[in-house]
């Protein structure tokens, strides 16, 4: 075993929601301890300011650059997160000197995997001398430097948590990640791992209700409650390309828009949005080597019990069984943040972060870059 190193991951995911932030103590292989978490909200006007960012970031050519008022947005969002740092060590009385590593993930503006660009905003040196810690970030480009996609990275984590599973989970056990986006990720037998996005997790739901009625998400699903299923609007979405072609592993924000206004109404949206969330999965869950038996979910939407019910009978009717990853013992909100501390200390340790079977990368590859504290 290596080094046990105590780490602290940060993640502002493709919701734009709000940061997590978590601790794992971990050697990069083994997770020793999963430690306390802390989810800060943005406010609206940050969340304007990181759509606004999502426009800017159109015009980026190289992934260095920073067009209009772009490097203004990365250094407020790099603050932001230090200033959840500094909260989170006052909270749980830790000194900067207690915390070996922070992994940043910064936010993603631009992700055309295609044309071999990812781009997350987040200034790793900056990060490191407001909060006195090294930080490793920029943990997507050297996968796509090598041929991979860039995404999803946090599968590597899944396999380790994997290890912990309690008994009684009938395998294959899938992890499924509800963001912005949704990811799923198969651990075989053998470890070997195969996993990819999965198409809209929240983000077009998020949308529709924000077009609306200016509330940020369907809060537990009572709008979708209200609605039903609109066949020709799931229809449309299932018949995307992205579904039928040859699997893309890797999404971006706008790679599905949501409907148009005044298609159908505001309770039918919602609960079509959280039927085709549920449904993408179990579509695409059919590229996995095995069928699933268990789906143990993570991310935001696993609170909309709307689509936890749509995935639920979905899953039912192929034999497999949906699961919270609380049900399993895991934190299902935390999860991404501490795959970030996991990620950063592999970095730190050069172990692989992406392997063919998550990001389609020739080979395993390690990533990341690290600004040491001052
Ligand atoms: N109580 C709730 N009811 C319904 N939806 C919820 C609830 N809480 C969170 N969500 C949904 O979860 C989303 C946030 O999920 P999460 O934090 O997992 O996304 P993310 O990390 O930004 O995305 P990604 O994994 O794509 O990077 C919110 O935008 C919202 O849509
Ligand atoms: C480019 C990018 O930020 N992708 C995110 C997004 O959100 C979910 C899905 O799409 C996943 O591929 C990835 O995030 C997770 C945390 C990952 O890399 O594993």
């Amino acid at each position: 075993m290596g080094k046990i190193l105590t780490a602290i991951g940060l993640m502002s995911g493709t919701s734009m929601d709000g940061i997590d932030a978590a601790l794992l103590e971990t050697d990069g292989e083994n997770i020793i301890r999963r430690g306390p978490s802390l989810y800060v909200p943005y406010d609206d006007d940050l969340r304007g300011r990181w759509k606004q960012a999502l426009q800017t970031a159109k015009a980026v050519v190289e992934r260095g650059d920073r067009p209009g008022d772009l490097a203004d947005a990365e250094r407020v969002l790099t603050l932001c997160h230090a200033a959840v740092v500094k909260s989170f060590l006052a909270r749980h009385n830790f000194k900067p000197d207690d915390i070996d590593l922070i992994g940043f993930h910064g936010q993603t503006v631009l992700h055309r995997p295609d044309a071999g660009v990812t781009v997350q905003i987040g200034d790793g040196p900056l990060l490191a001398s407001e909060t006195g810690i090294d930080v490793v970030y920029d943990m997507r480009a050297n996968d796509m430097v090598q041929g991979g996609q860039g995404a999803p990275l946090i599968p590597v984590y899944h396999a380790a948590l994997s290890a912990n599973l309690p008994d009684g989970f009938a395998a294959p056990v899938v992890f499924v990640n509800i963001g912005g986006i949704s990811n799923l990720t198969y651990v075989g037998a053998d470890g070997v791992l195969s996993a990819f996005d999965s198409g809209p997790g929240n983000m077009l739901i998020d949308q529709w209700v924000e077009a609306h009625t200016g509330r940020a998400y369907d809060r537990n699903g009572e709008t979708a409650s209200r609605g039903a299923v609109v066949p020709d609007l799931t229809r449309r979405y299932l018949l995307s390309p992205f579904f039928s072609g040859n699997i893309r592993r890797s999404l971006d924000r706008g790679d599905f828009l949501p409907p148009e206004k005044g298609e159908v109404s505001l309770e039918d949206g919602a609960r079509t949005l959280a039927h085709v969330t549920a449904a993408s999965i179990v579509t695409l869950a059919d590229h996995l080597p095995q069928p699933p038996r268990t789906y143990v979910v993570c991310g935001g939407g696993r609170l909309n019990p709307v689509i936890m019910r749509e995935f639920a009978d979905l899953a039912t009717a192929k034999g497999a069984r949906v699961v919270s990853a609380e049900m399993a013992g895991f934190d299902g909100g935390a999860m991404e943040a501490e795959a970030w501390a996991y990620l950063a200390v592999r970095s730190l340790n050069g172990l692989p972060l992406t392997y063919p079977g998550t990001t389609g990368v020739s080979a395993p590859v390690t990533g990341g870059v690290i600004a040491r504290k001052p």
